[in-house]
């Protein structure tokens, strides 16, 4: 907003002032109201929004106490707490002013003005309002935003008695602030119960933070969650706010907690038992106020390993610790599970619902998935795009070999492996087949652990699941 089109209004009982008040800030501003008697002023404000209030002090004759000044300037900011008002004070009135700026008067103005002086006064209190405005609005879309986000999208699926006991976890930790610790193979749902739990608590019209540590690098690390002043380093062209800080208020949930290196696991300590955060490069700390929730996929017995990670770190996130069963675990699950994604996919790609025939949902719960629910989902995605018959059968799935579970079904993969040469080398050049190969090759040496097969790969995580969807992994 231009200066020019600003809205102000004058409240004096001297006509003078006003006409001289209206003189002067007609030049500058593209509306000034001028009003008289006070008691006009919630009939005003009912109507208009001013971006700034020129109010005097005193009005009646011989009155000099200022009551009625700050009677009004109560009144005005019950009305709109964002308004900002100058008082206007007799000569010499400078400590009632200051009163006044104490109980929320942005300035003042001794009477008789100096134009100059008033000007300024003035472009700097329509500049407060401006700010003022904008955090408002800023706020409000915040909020809408997090409700938002924080909808329930996707239902916690299974009825099995270990989901069952899950979810009676959520449901009596969720309201009580308590820093939670969600244990689980990759694929079982844990980002999904720290959403739930933000969505049951008491802060779920805040904010929901995620933050990926396995994707952090170990030099941004510090820059990306406690943020960085501008010319803290060679990249640091602005100011940036660091996620704890932009969590404020609402849940961070940090993801793969497990894979922070030791060093960092004691400055993200710090922060947690200080509740405050210190930008790189700036002095100035910052008070936060976050409800954590962490997941990992390190299996707990390596968690309680001191090498490996902070007992006081643990003990800090781990108030309550949900641990997620792996979907070899439950298979009862696994057909309320098919059939939910199987009828969303069928939406999603326009095509009529499908059921399963008998010999699919045999194969579908009788195979391990190593990569859990995700890759149920993956699979059944597949199927609803590849199916040509009226119901699934079993060769709408294909199941990777897995020789060490119970419950393994047939091998059948849709590309065949890279035929290799006796040196190792494989012949076969076709882009697409190689990765896919590659990636397989890395799940299955890690286990299925997505963050260390995209270590070994090069990749991101986000990337590596890109890629797994691609290939229908
Ligand atoms: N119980 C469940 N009901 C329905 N969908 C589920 C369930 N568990 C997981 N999913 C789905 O599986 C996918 C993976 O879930 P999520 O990302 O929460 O797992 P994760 O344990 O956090 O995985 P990772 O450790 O790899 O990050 C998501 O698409 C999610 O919607």
């Amino acid at each position: 907003m231009s200066e020019k089109q600003g809205k102000i209004l004058i409240v004096d009982d001297d006509e003078d002032i006003l006409v001289a008040g209206k003189l002067l800030l007609k030049r500058h501003y593209g509306t000034v109201e001028t009003c008289n008697n006070p008691e006009r002023i919630p009939g005003l404000l009912a109507n208009d929004s001013f971006d700034a209030i020129l109010l005097d002090m005193n009005f009646g004759p011989g009155e000099s106490s200022g009551a009625q000044g700050f009677v009004w300037l109560k009144k005005i900011l019950e009305i709109d707490p964002q308004a900002v008002v100058v008082m206007i004070t007799a000569h010499g009135g400078v400590g009632v002013a200051v009163e006044a700026m104490k109980q929320g008067a942005t300035d003042f103005i001794a009477k008789p003005w100096q134009n100059e002086k008033m000007v300024a006064t003035l472009s700097a209190s329509v500049k407060l309002r401006q700010s003022r405005s904008e955090a408002d609005a800023l706020k409000k879309t915040n909020r809408t935003l997090a409700k938002a986000a924080s909808e329930p999208k996707q239902p916690i699926l299974g009825d099995s008695k270990p989901m069952r006991d899950v979810l009676s976890m959520i449901e009596r930790a969720a309201p009580t602030d308590a820093n939670v610790l969600i244990l689980g193979e990759n694929g079982t749902g844990k980002e999904l119960v720290a959403r739930e739990l933000h969505r049951q608590s008491n802060r779920a019209d805040q904010v929901f933070m995620s933050v990926d540590l396995g994707a952090v690098t170990e030099t941004l690390f510090e820059s990306e969650l406690f943020g960085h002043k501008k010319g803290a380093f060679t990249d640091a062209r602005e100011d940036r706010i660091g996620r704890l800080q932009a969590a404020d208020g609402g849940t961070l949930f940090l993801d793969e907690i497990g894979n922070l290196p030791l060093h960092l696991q004691a400055k993200l300590l710090t922060v947690l038992e200080q509740r405050h955060v210190t930008p790189v490069g700036s002095d100035k700390r910052i008070p936060i106020n976050v409800r954590v929730i962490a997941a990992t996929n390190v299996a707990p017995a390596r968690l309680r390993d001191e090498d490996v990670f902070r007992q006081d770190l643990l003990f800090r996130l781990n108030t309550v610790e949900i641990h997620l069963p792996a979907l070899r675990e439950r298979p009862e699950d696994i057909p309320e599970i098919a059939q939910h994604y199987a009828a969303l996919y069928c939406r999603k790609y326009g095509r009529p619902e499908k059921a399963f025939s008998d010999d699919a949902m045999a194969a579908i719960t009788a195979y391990g998935w190593p990569g859990n629910v995700r890759a149920l989902r993956h699979a059944i995605e597949r199927a609803v795009i590849l199916s040509e018959t009226d119901t699934f059968t079993g060769s709408d799935f294909q199941f990777e070999a897995q020789p060490n579970q119970p419950g393994a079904v047939a091998e059948r993969s849709t590309a065949p492996a890279p035929e290799t040469t006796e040196t190792g080398a494989t012949d076969d050049l076709n882009l697409e087949r190689l990765e896919r190969g590659a990636i397989e090759q890395a799940l299955k040496k890690h286990r299925y652990n997505i963050s260390h097969a995209a270590k070994d790969l090069g990749l991101t995580r986000a990337a590596l699941y890109r890629r797994m969807e691609k290939h229908g992994l």
